[in-house]
């Protein structure tokens, strides 16, 4: 099985005791190249933006009990501004080309949570504020790059008091019902639960230059790997309004299986 691995700090608890099984194969990448990856059939399962499920919802099934999400804080996905968020009406605000579905929640926080018109752009050098995602978010995030950080698990778990699912592990359609799925399923519940107990022990082996080990230690026991059912009422109202501001087209029936 050819598996998609997000290249940020955020799941590299998870995919270290994945590749101790030697049983897959990985394509490392952003989280906008893995939707793709996915959705053109480079990958058989891959640790994607959850919007990408909601765009292509026939053609995937979610693997249950696992994600990355957040329940309040989540550090990196954040946006940065020299400005408060009241004072950027009119500004232009760039939104980074890793994400998928850091974008879409970006739009509805703005519309229904701080009730701010912004545009946007991809020039970075053009803007009055930015959005980043995993890694860069991170360092941006720890050495104070910006007056004002506005970090959107925070202010999601504020407007919906739910969880935010970032990225589901979708596969294609058809692995469903087969061995493989099944036992990849049952790795990643068993690293979950393994991974948060020894998370000091990864530190060996990981660096990131310009966090401490605190901060790292810090950020990967905030990031939630966990899908409750609090993790798919968030995610429901997440579709829901995902397809009200017109970046889907239909609520996606949500098709949890092994
Ligand atoms: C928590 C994060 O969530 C990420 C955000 C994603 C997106 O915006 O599409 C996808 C996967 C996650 O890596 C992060 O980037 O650190």
């Amino acid at each position: 099985m050819k598996i998609g691995e997000i290249r940020y700090a955020n799941v590299y608890p998870i995919f270290y005791y994945l590749k101790k099984i030697k049983e897959y194969d990985f394509v490392r990448g952003t989280p906008s190249f893995l939707n793709k990856m996915i959705r053109e059939g480079g990958v058989d399962v891959g640790v994607c933006s959850s919007i990408e499920y909601a765009r292509n919802p026939g053609k995937y099934v979610i693997i249950p009990d696992i994600s990355i999400s957040s329940v309040g804080d989540v550090k990196s996905v954040c946006l940065f501004s020299s400005r408060k968020i009241e004072n950027l009406e009119n500004a232009t605000v760039f939104l980074t080309e890793e994400s998928g579905t850091s974008v879409v929640l970006l739009k509805i926080l703005l519309k229904y949570y701080f009730n701010v018109k912004v545009s946007f752009t991809n020039n970075f050098d053009d803007s009055d504020a930015v959005l980043l995602i995993g890694d860069k978010a991170l360092f941006s995030y720890y050495n104070n790059d910006y007056k004002y950080v506005y970090d959107l698990g925070f202010h999601w778990f504020q407007f919906s008091g739910y969880p935010f699912v970032f990225a589901l592990w979708i596969s294609d359609s058809k692995w469903e019902g087969t061995e493989d799925i099944k036992r990849l399923h049952k790795n990643l519940v068993n690293i979950k639960v393994d991974s948060q107990k020894n998370l000091a022990a990864l530190l060996e082996e990981y660096s990131f230059k310009g966090l401490t080990s605190y901060q790292i230690l810090d950020y990967w026991d905030i990031i939630n790997y966990n899908l409750t059912e609090k993790h798919i009422c968030g995610l429901i109202k997440f579709y829901k309004l995902a397809r009200e501001i017109g970046e889907i087209k239909k609520f996606p029936p949500l098709n949890l299986s092994v």
